[in-house]
């Protein structure tokens, strides 16, 4: 039905010309129409097996599928069939993981570098500054976090213009999806066996996802640091949680390979029932806790009230290992990001030259607003650049014609307003046809991808137990989308066969 070298074509693909063969990001997008019966026949067993393996969320339009699991189940948002994605990019991501674990976790110990970069966000963003304000009683208390666990996420989009993989951020707390993107893997590999010579495409092609067992792996690896036989792993969660499937897959892991119990609490519950031993131990319910593993924390919006802020200064002051700290957690913000980015910065947090030459050829455009040509460039060309708060979570970056106005009103106000934001290049990876799945309809959109590797670094003192990338994810969105996230509803989950 679909000769071999078509159907590549068939999956989507993000591959445009790089060294030693492959084809120019304009090449691709020539996606043989697979006929609809071989479609509609890939769309329902894909939502099959998508039900009987957990590739779920919860359905928004249930009431309560964010408080019980079980209850109003929704197939996860899922690409009909992987991405092609060439080898030299995923090498390439690979290589940097172990690097960037090892740059958030040295940031993180310089504590005057991230309160005077963040100095004057402090003054314009109330969200950022109470992170800080924490972190600056941390420093006060001299406390050490001898045991240091962080479980990363590293974006990239492929730049069409120059083929070059560029980051779009680094993320440092609550890197979700670790668990759904191996099952979208595993439903790939599925359909394609199911198919294999209508579609001419191996199984074992699509690149394998170890998020799963990896992050298990670390979580029980910092328990095994605090070495504490009754202590728990700690997730902080969202009251609200539609997500819960995705966070479910790494505590069972965690259960079922390690013996290791996770209990699950909101912020307010943890201000309620969290107390500290003398000896620093904090308890929920009694129960001894060696690890912190946030899954909520990361938005505005998981600290409603002072009780919220309590409860991750409570944890923050315990012995429990924070997954993040406070310190890595601010890490992650773009404005750190945009500093990174500045000549002579990187140098102060890696040795090696060919490391920091490596990280820095990721980097994109990165600015402060501080930096008047750049922001009279981006009020010219707005659709260049990407206006972006110090947010996490999908949904919050600013384009287009907005982009311009915002810049043109915080220059007129001359507010310090500007450094609540930073600048970024906008990246134009290469699209192609692909076939999309949602609430249980397919949709055939130009699209572009964005690949993350997850990174996990577990050290205690100077002993590094664990550096090293652990597992990807890869998100699909139409290409008229400006923003992403399958969480904020814009993009799907994909995996990847390597061209
Ligand atoms: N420089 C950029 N070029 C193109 N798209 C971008 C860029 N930065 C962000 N985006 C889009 O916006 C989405 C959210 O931006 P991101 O920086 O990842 O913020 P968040 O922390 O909210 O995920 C990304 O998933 C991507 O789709
Ligand atoms: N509900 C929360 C979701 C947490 C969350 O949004 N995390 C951001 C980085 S901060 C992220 O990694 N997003 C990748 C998946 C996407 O595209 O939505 C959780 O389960 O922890
Ligand atoms: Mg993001």
């Amino acid at each position: 039905l679909l000769a071999p070298a078509r159907c590549a074509a068939a999956v989507g693909t993000a591959a445009p010309k790089v060294e030693g063969g492959g084809r120019r990001s304009s090449e691709q997008g020539q996606l043989a129409v697979a006929p609809a019966r071989l479609v509609d026949e890939l769309v329902e067993e894909a939502l099959v097996w998508s039900s009987q393996h957990g590739l779920v969320v919860g359905d928004k339009n249930h009431p309560r599928s964010g408080k019980a699991p079980g209850v109003g189940l929704l197939h996860a948002p899922f690409a009909l069939l992987p991405m092609s994605f060439s080898k030299v990019y995923w090498d390439q991501a690979v290589e940097l993981a172990p690097l960037f674990n090892e740059l958030v976790d040295r940031v993180s110990l310089d504590g005057d570098f991230l309160q005077e970069t963040l100095a004057r966000t402090k003054e314009v963003d109330s969200f950022t500054g109470r992170l800080l304000d924490i972190h600056a009683k941390m420093m006060k208390l001299n406390k050490k976090e001898d045991v240091r666990l962080g479980l990363t996420r590293s974006d990239y989009m492929i730049d069409g213009a120059t083929d070059q993989l560029l980051q779009v951020e680094l993320n440092t707390i609550s890197t979700s999806s670790n668990g759904l993107a191996c099952g979208v893997c595993e439903l790939h590999r599925n359909l394609i066996r199911q198919h294999e010579r209508e579609l001419g495409l191996d199984p074992e092609s699509v690149v394998g996802n170890t998020a799963i067992a990896q992050h298990a792996e670390a979580l029980a690896g910092a328990w095994a640091e605090f070495n504490n036989q009754s202590s728990v792993v700690l997730v902080v969660v969202q009251p609200e949680e539609r997500y819960m499937y995705d966070q479910y897959w790494i505590t069972v892991a965690l259960r079922e390979m390690y013996g290791v119990t996770t209990i699950r609490k909101t912020m307010a519950a943890i201000d309620a029932e969290g107390e500290l031993r003398p000896d620093g131990t904090l308890t929920i319910d009694g129960l001894p806790v060696a690890v912190v593993y946030f899954r909520a924390g990361y938005t505005p919006n998981d600290y409603p009230s002072e009780a919220e802020w309590r409860a991750r200064l409570l944890i923050e002051c315990s012995s429990a290992i924070k997954c993040p700290s406070i310190a890595h957690h601010l890490v992650g913000t773009k404005k750190i990001q945009q500093e990174l980015a500045k000549e002579n910065v990187l140098e102060r947090f890696l040795d090696n030259k060919a490391d920091i030459e490596k990280v820095r050829k990721c980097f994109a455009g990165l600015w402060s607003l501080e930096n008047d040509s750049i922001v009279m460039s981006a009020i010219e060309s707005p659709e260049l650049f990407v206006l972006k708060p110090q947010r996490e979570g999908g949904g919050n970056n600013i384009y287009g014609d907005n982009l311009r106005e915002t810049l043109i009103s915080l220059k007129k106000d001359g507010s310090n307003e500007l450094a609540a934001y930073i600048l970024m290049q906008r990246i134009f990876p290469p699209a192609s046809l692909c076939y999309l799945v949602r609430d249980g309809t397919c949709i055939r959109e130009n699209a572009v991808s964005e690949f993350g590797i997850f990174g996990a670094y577990l050290r205690n003192k100077d002993r590094v137990i664990i550096n090293d990338q652990c597992g990807y994810l890869m998100r699909t969105k139409a290409a008229s989308l400006n923003e992403g996230g399958v969480v904020a509803g814009y993009a799907f989950l994909n995996s990847v066969f390597l061209t």
